[in-house]
């Protein structure tokens, strides 16, 4: 930790009842070698919309994994204060998973693959009709229940992909770049739903990206990552004072919202070159 920490996320108000999931002094080494994680710690707290920042190779996605149970970590735990938790230590049905390819099965319907989860977990076709249109519908895709992977843009695959995470209704949504591949004007208009979707349902995110922009237009908290080792080197609070639309992208506070994310990445970027 830096003196670039600007906010005071651990507050009275980080109980366990609001901690949807805690890293506490997680390590990961991987078996060629490379110390990705070095002791990070991290609260997350329920109603979140919290962006993991940093630059390439410090750590980001492998923590996200190990989160998911994707991966183990070497050292340290990953607690769920509030969840009921199952065999394998994860939390039952609590958590969706955005990767930054969509991942649909080609040969499936739009449909049958936001049913997916439900059919793995037991629910009949029909028992689930009802939650997988609620889904599909949540991402603006109501009409397209019956077409192909093939027949969709990057846009609309990212959004099925969206759907089958929440059709779930999970408490905790990972999402791990999953809009870096799209254009600029399709990136915001997925950035504009993801948010709604966060507003109406009270969804908690982390959300992984490499972009100062989208995670502050995003975000209302930034926990911004250095490499060499992967660890936490600021925790940033982002308020705004009015609703984050395309009014607000080009408003001063945006601006400067921007540039203090900017210069906390900087630093971020220059004590992982430094190795220090
Ligand atoms: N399976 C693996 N085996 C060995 N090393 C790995 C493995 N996965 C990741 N790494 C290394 O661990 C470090 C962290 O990788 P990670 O993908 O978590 O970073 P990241 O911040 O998500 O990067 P990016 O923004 O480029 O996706 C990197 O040095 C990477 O090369």
């Amino acid at each position: 930790m830096t003196d670039i920490l600007e906010a005071a996320p651990e507050t009275a108000e980080t109980t366990p009842e609001r901690t949807v999931v805690s890293m506490r002094n997680v390590s990961k080494l991987f078996s060629n070698g490379t110390l990705a994680l070095k002791d990070m710690s991290l609260d997350v707290r329920r109603g979140e919309f919290l962006s993991l920042l940093g630059p390439s190779g410090c750590g980001k996605s492998t923590a996200l994994r190990i989160i998911a149970g994707l991966g183990a970590a070497s050292t340290g735990a990953i607690d769920w204060p509030s969840s009921r938790i199952n065999a394998k230590g994860l939390p039952e049905g609590d958590v969706g998973f955005v990767f930054q390819e969509p991942t649909l099965m080609p040969w499936a319907s739009v449909f049958d693959n936001v049913y997916l989860p439900l059919r793995l977990n037991g629910m009949s076709k029909s028992g689930a009709r009802s939650r997988i249109m609620e889904a599909l519908a949540s991402v603006g895709l109501s009409d397209f229940e019956k077409s192909y992977p093939r027949e969709l843009s990057g846009g609309m695959k990212m959004r099925v992909s969206i759907a089958r995470a929440l059709v779930t209704k999970p408490r905790l949504l990972l999402m791990d770049e999953p809009f870096a591949a799209l254009d600029e004007i399709t990136r915001q208009k997925l950035n504009d739903d993801v948010l709604r979707l966060w507003r109406e349902t009270g969804i908690t995110v982390i959300f992984v990206t490499h972009s100062v922009f989208e995670s502050a237009f995003l975000s209302n908290r930034i926990v911004v990552m250095r490499a060499r080792p992967g660890q936490v080197c600021a925790d940033l609070a982002i308020e705004s004072t009015g609703k984050r639309d395309a009014n607000y992208r080009t408003s001063e506070e945006y601006r400067a919202t921007t540039d203090r994310v900017s210069r906390a990445l900087q630093e971020a970027i220059m004590l992982g070159a430094q190795g220090q």
